[in-house]
């Protein structure tokens, strides 16, 4: 193995980056960029609320009306209860406070007389019991009512967030700048919080109309209670968490080292023996190790943190004793007007007090993510999907029975999420006609996949036109489209259901499985056509050592094992399927058989062209044999262009790209027979 260097640079440091909007910071391993703000937004508390006018604001209710009255209308009883329960838990802690006040000030009076008044300690502590009692069913009461509302919204948005998903087509769902949707936990979070500010504003008000009826200085109380949440929200302590920053790996040492560490892992285990590459990977680890050096890893939160000065915790702590020094001055001056007593009851309604503030300021930051999701959850209503449907439908009159016919006037495409600079499809012009079989050849990458994607309409070109018939494939109804078309690609998928239901229901499935090949595969597994090979699992336990238990959460956990071969006989199965419909006109297979045994990929392609019923027929392949033989027309395709069109024999005769790509195959039999 040859000894190859630790790379050592930071990936942005090559980059001539001339943006000066941001600031690095380096935190260890870590590297920090953080906005530049101006000295004026640093001396302004910061809520990271960015208001541009009261449309904005009024906009902003509206969407929190809309997304409220939304989920209330779900379930009105409920969501009332829920909302009274929450007002309950607002004024909860202000009742029992006072409670244990009133309880307090009884017992010292009575000491301090000499002659405690039974009666009145009495209904003191049946207050103070009753507000105990009123607070645990409080909270029973709403850890009760929140899982069943909670399971009410997610299926609620669960319902439209798959609807709304499901209707978006391949370009619109890839760009990312106009969709994101959000997780339904979030919804549920997003009422929550909304739910929570309004509790705690209540919660505020209680607590500061009590504090200030409290004798002896409560409306200083109160005010001096604000100071430290205000101070240690907005002033002194600048928290780059809760605006935006980016923060990353910079150390490339620390990089190659988490890379080294993972060949220990079973992932690798069969590479490290077979290319015995232990001993290297030791001798580079302890060489990347050695350059990382004790450089900390500790997460750049708690390094930001050690950073700063003492000062702002200094001050932050020393004004959340305000009141408690208010009260020992006034003590100095006026001895008679306090006792320990109200001492306590002062200083417990100013420490609640200060922790109401303190987390609603800290959740003022919160509301811009709550609107922003909330913005993007309705948004995901209003994507237009790119791919336009026309409103032809088809077939129609002048369709073909042989199948489709299509033709390509100048094609030119690129991925809408592609980084190549070069287009995917350049200037490609030919004619594929009705029930005809055309095979498409041509190195990885040509664009072989593409093309076919196009002929489905699942992206539209960028220039040029391709005809279905005579007609442009724009104006045709999308639905028809499909419904005329089989595609079974190399990507198989299988869905996380029943074998039967990933063929189709089990009406005519035997068939198709029998003409994928797959019915060999399916009556080897135990559960045959109830097998689920990609289930959903949610399997969780630590069973070690109870026997019972273990076997339990293996066979929990157990999945259908299938080789890659196999399953590409199932997805096969499912086309078939499709053929059943009597609708296709239009097939297409897109290597299907990469990971099939030669016998079976040449059943497979004999039973596919049986089944499509002499309907144009579109095979991609990197194996030359029977198909290209019979073929009656070939396409073969270079860097994104059809560089040769004909039959075999005419393109063997041209002795181009296509003879090139066939002798190379053909030789490798020619050299084995020798
Ligand atoms: N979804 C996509 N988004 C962006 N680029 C893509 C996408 N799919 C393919 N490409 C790019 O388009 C080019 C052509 O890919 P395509 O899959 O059409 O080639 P191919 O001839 O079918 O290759 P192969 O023989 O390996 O299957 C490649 O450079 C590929 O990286």
């Amino acid at each position: 193995m040859e000894k190859s260097k630790a790379p050592q640079e930071d990936k942005l440091e090559g980059d001539k980056l001339e943006d000066y909007s941001y600031t690095t910071v380096q935190l260890g391993i870590w590297r920090l960029l953080l906005p530049i703000e101006s000295a004026a937004s640093r001396l302004v508390p910061k809520f990271s609320l960015s208001w541009s006018g009261w449309e904005e604001i009024k906009s902003t209710l509206l969407l929190l009306w809309r997304f409220t009255r939304e989920i209330y209308m779900l379930n009105p009883t409920l969501n009332l209860i829920f909302f009274v329960l929450k007002l309950g838990a607002g004024i909860e802690g202000t009742l029992m406070l006072y409670a244990s006040g009133l309880l307090l000030r009884t017992v010292e009076t009575g000491l301090i007389s000499g002659h405690p008044d039974s009666n009145a300690i009495m209904r003191a502590v049946a207050l103070r019991v009753i507000c105990g009692v009123f607070s645990s069913t409080l909270q029973w009461s709403i850890h009760h009512v929140s899982p069943i509302l909670q399971r009410q919204v997610t299926m609620h948005f669960e319902d439209y967030m798959m609807k709304e998903r499901l209707r978006l087509d391949l370009p619109t769902s890839a760009d990312k700048t106009t969709v994101s949707a959000p997780h339904v936990f979030y919804i549920w979070r997003n009422f929550q919080f909304l739910v929570g500010v309004f509790e705690r504003m209540f919660r505020l008000i209680a607590q500061i109309t009590f504090t200030i009826q409290q004798p002896s200085g409560g409306i200083t109380l109160t005010l001096l209670s604000l100071v430290s949440p205000i101070l240690s929200t907005g002033f002194l302590r600048k928290n780059p968490w809760k605006g935006s920053f980016v923060y990353y790996v910079s150390n490339l040492d620390y990089l190659r080292v988490g890379a080294l560490n993972m060949f220990a892992s079973e992932e690798y285990r069969e590479e490290i023996i077979a290319g015995h590459l232990g001993s290297w990977v030791v001798r580079e680890y302890e060489r990347a190790r050695k350059a990382l050096g004790k450089i900390s890893d500790a997460n750049p939160y708690s390094l930001y943190a050690t950073q700063a000065t003492p000062i702002p915790n200094i001050v932050t702590n020393l004004s959340g004793d305000l009141p408690t020094f208010y009260w020992a001055a006034s003590a100095l001056f006026d001895p008679r007007a306090f006792s320990i007593t109200s001492f306590a009851i002062l200083q417990q309604h100013a420490q609640a007090l200060r922790f109401t503030v303190s987390i609603l300021f800290s959740e003022v930051s919160g509301i811009q993510d709550c609107v922003t999701m909330t913005r993007d959850l309705y948004k995901m209503a209003e994507v237009k999907n790119k791919i336009v449907d026309g409103d032809r439908p088809y077939p129609n009159s002048t369709s073909s029975d042989k199948g489709m016919e299509f033709e390509l006037r100048n094609v030119s495409f690129t991925y809408p999420s592609g980084t190549s600079k070069e287009n995917t499809i350049r200037n490609l012009s030919c004619k594929i006609s009705a029930g005809h079989l055309v095979v498409i050849v041509g190195p990885n990458g040509s664009g072989k996949s593409s093309l076919i994607k196009l002929l489905n309409r699942l992206y539209d070109v960028d220039s040029g036109e391709i005809l279905v018939d005579g007609i442009p494939i724009t104006e045709y109804r999308l639905a028809d489209l499909h419904r005329a078309q089989a595609l079974l690609t190399q990507d198989h998928k299988l869905y996380p259901l029943t074998l039967a239901e990933n063929i189709n229901d089990m009406e005519m499935v035997e068939k198709a499985a029998e003409a994928g090949g797959a019915d060999q595969v399916i009556s080897k597994l135990k559960d045959g056509f109830d097998t689920k090979l990609d289930p959903i699992q949610t399997a969780y336990g630590s069973a070690k050592g109870h026997k019972k238990l273990e076997s339990i959460l293996e066979n929990l956990e157990k999945k259908a094992d299938v080789s890659g071969g196999e399953k590409q006989r199932i997805v096969a199965a499912r086309t078939f399927m499709r053929f059943s419909s009597g609708n296709i006109r239009f097939a297409v297979a897109d290597e299907p058989s990469s990971a099939l045994d030669p016998k079976a990929e040449h059943k497979l392609f004999q039973r596919l062209r049986e089944s499509g019923g002499g309907k144009t027929m579109i095979f991609v392949t990197h194996r030359f044999g029977h198909l290209t033989k019979y073929a009656n027309l070939i396409i073969c395709m270079k860097d994104g262009e059809a560089v040769e069109t004909g039959t075999h024999q005419e393109l063997m005769a041209r002795g181009g790209e296509y003879s090139e790509l066939y002798n190379v195959q053909a030789q490798a039999f020619a050299d084995s027979a020798l």
